[in-house]
């Protein structure tokens, strides 16, 4: 490629260190590094380049509609950006944590995108049962809940997916076991082979995964997926927990209700939040677990970041 002073659209397809894979509008992928050191480029975030020689450099990434991170006590980790969908794979079995359900909901009610939860090993017909009536609660306060089979239902499962993911970029996210390489390996055939071609690309020659990586489900480039591990230890310190109430949906109406309006609903009397939670006499609209859920997650946004 000619050296040339024009700066190029392009899209970040794949990111490891400090360098990132860039695909231009006709398809071709470049790897980039971006100027200065500030400037951290994620999966999704549409950026303009210059190319020198066959690589280029990002001057400028445009501004993000959202950005979907979690975040630990010591680094930041950015998931990526621009997205539609936050799909969260979980399963009837290994017997998924509520706790890190509720954590990737309530990092994406922060950035506002819509989360879709889908319930995979439908097959598996005791443990689904068990799981799906864990889920019922989310399913009550607004969740989209998919069941799937994906080792089994293949097309079936393949239409219904492609229903709602269709002309949208999705986040895919899960714990390990519950399905998700079999979930982009039937949307996107061949992604294994593509994501080694990518890691090899961006680490000259080593083979070490990378860490987050977008593929298109259609030849037409409209739908992606972005495929992104991670889902244990999902911090989330960039939640104020005094936020924590209006991303959760349960919780959220009854805020209204409080008598203080910087009530924490931990102990404060006329807490309308409290006056909702489930109790063997009392049938709330809040379960347990989900106020316990919301009481942890308090004290430990609350703890000072070091
Ligand atoms: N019974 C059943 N097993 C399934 C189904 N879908 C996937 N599996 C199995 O579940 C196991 C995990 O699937 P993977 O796709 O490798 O899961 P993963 O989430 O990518 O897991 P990691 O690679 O550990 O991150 C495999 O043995 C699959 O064959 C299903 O619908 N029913
Ligand atoms: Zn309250």
């Amino acid at each position: 490629m000619t050296e040339r002073a024009t700066l190029d659209p392009g899209l970040v397809v794949a990111s490891h260190g400090r360098h990132c894979l860039v695909e231009t509008p006709e398809g071709q992928r470049v790897i980039c590094h971006p100027r200065g050191k500030k400037s951290q480029v994620v999966v999704g975030d549409r950026v303009l380049w210059q190319a020198s020689q066959d690589e280029g450099t990002i001057e400028k990434i445009e501004e993000r509609r959202n950005l979907f991170y979690r975040q630990d006590e010591i680094r930041t980790k950015s998931f990526a950006a621009n997205l539609d969908l936050v799909l969260i794979l979980i399963a009837a079995e290994p017997e998924f944590s509520e706790s890190q359900l509720s954590r990737a909901l309530i990092a994406a009610e922060a950035e506002r995108i819509t989360p879709l939860i889908a319930l995979n090993k439908s097959d598996l017909v005791e443990p689904f049962e068990r799981a799906w009536e864990r889920l019922l609660p989310y399913q009550r306060m607004g969740y989209g809940v998919l069941p799937l089979s994906l080792r089994l239902s293949r097309d079936v499962d393949h239409a219904h997916l492609l229903q709602h993911l269709q002309g949208k970029t999705t986040l895919v996210l899960g714990p390990s076991g519950a399905g998700k390489s079999t979930l982009i390996n039937l949307l996107v055939p061949g992604a294994t082979a593509q994501t080694g071609e990518i890691s090899q690309a961006l680490n000259s020659g080593k083979h070490t995964t990378t860490s987050t990586t977008w593929y298109w489900v259609d030849a037409a480039r409209s739908t992606a997926l972005i495929d992104s591990p991670g889902f244990q230890e999902f911090g989330l310190h960039h939640i104020d927990p005094m936020q924590l109430a209006a991303c959760m949906p349960d919780l959220r109406p009854h805020v209204a209700n409080c008598r203080f309006y910087n009530c924490t609903h931990l102990h404060e009397p006329g807490c309308g939040v409290r006056a909702e939670v489930q109790s063997a006499d009392s049938p709330g609209s809040i379960s347990a677990r989900r106020y316990k859920i919301y009481s942890d997650l308090f004290a430990e946004l609350s703890r000072p970041a070091y």
